[in-house]
């Protein structure tokens, strides 16, 4: 039995936004997340919308920069929004923004010294959403989001595990980490320099072995900074296309890598979302 304690607590269109923490058994450290409850929460069970930021980030810059609750709160759908890696000073940490503390990737390490704390995927597929749906009124429906390597992570999970959610959305994801800079250097250091293990990590090599079809949306700015040295979306867009797996890729002129992009399509994936999961 986990307990989970309640750290703050403020009213939000109607609703609830609260930040939580809680012992993680499967990252073996305390971690914290967001969660955001709409007004409909208290009269009716709601779906779950998780959504996994990007490098550097914590629980706190979603909440807080990305403008969602008024669509959460809209929609009726409950927001998750954990942080990106096991914390602490007993977890292994890189002095670079790109490794370590804030740069979790959202794998299951094999490497030592990451394997003992970094098993993200398995945090973010079953032990958060226990936590959070055993103390919430959850309708059991469930969608995954996120941005950059939260991107990445998002795509990743919802093809390795199509039976946990109704639909999958990114902003500027990492489609191809196996192919990319951030990629290599996280994946060689949480599983290795053998490329064959990376393949379970890389959604482009996913798309190719899923038999399911989740509804996929991505949303890119072609003002992006890392667009061409660590995006690529048109591996992810060949990869689909390829396997046929339907996915709805939006480029948008003028926008960057920022939560100024997030917070100007957050409504439309949330409206998208919250229809899927209804
Ligand atoms: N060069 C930057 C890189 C950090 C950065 O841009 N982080 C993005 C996500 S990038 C991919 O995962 C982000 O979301 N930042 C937080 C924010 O609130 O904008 C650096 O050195 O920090």
């Amino acid at each position: 039995m986990t307990t989970t304690s309640v750290l703050s607590r403020q009213r939000c269109f109607d609703g609830w936004q609260e930040v939580r923490e809680h012992r993680s058994a499967v990252l073996d450290c305390t971690m914290r997340f967001g969660v955001y409850l709409p007004p409909q929460a208290s009269e009716r069970p709601c779906p779950v919308l998780y959504w996994l930021s990007g490098l550097t980030c914590t629980e706190q810059n979603f909440i807080t920069k990305a403008g969602a609750q008024r669509y959460a709160a809209e929609h009726g759908v409950i927001l998750v929004a954990p942080d990106t890696s096991p914390r602490g000073a007993a977890v292994p940490d890189d002095p670079a923004y790109d490794l370590g503390q804030g740069a979790g990737f959202y794998v299951n390490a094999t490497q030592a010294p990451w394997s003992s704390h970094y098993c993200m995927f398995d945090y973010i597929v079953d032990e958060l959403p226990q936590v959070v749906e055993s103390s919430v009124s959850s309708s059991g429906r469930r969608g995954i989001f996120g941005h950059s390597m939260g991107g990445h992570g998002a795509l990743v999970i919802a093809l390795r595990r199509p039976d946990r959610y109704a639909s999958v959305s990114a902003f500027s994801p990492i489609v191809a980490p196996s192919e990319v800079p951030w990629g290599q250097k996280a994946l060689t250091a949480y599983l290795g320099a053998d490329r064959v293990a990376w393949r379970a990590w890389d959604a482009c090599e996913q798309v190719r072995l899923a038999t399911a079809r989740l509804p996929l949306r991505v949303d890119q700015g072609d003002a992006d900074e890392f667009l061409q040295t660590q995006l690529q979306p048109e591996r992810l867009e060949a990869a689909c296309r390829a396997a046929g797996y339907p996915l709805d890729l939006r480029r948008h002129a003028g926008y960057d890598h920022s939560y100024y992009f997030i917070a100007s399509f957050i409504g439309e994936h949330i409206a998208w979302h919250a229809a899927a999961m209804s």
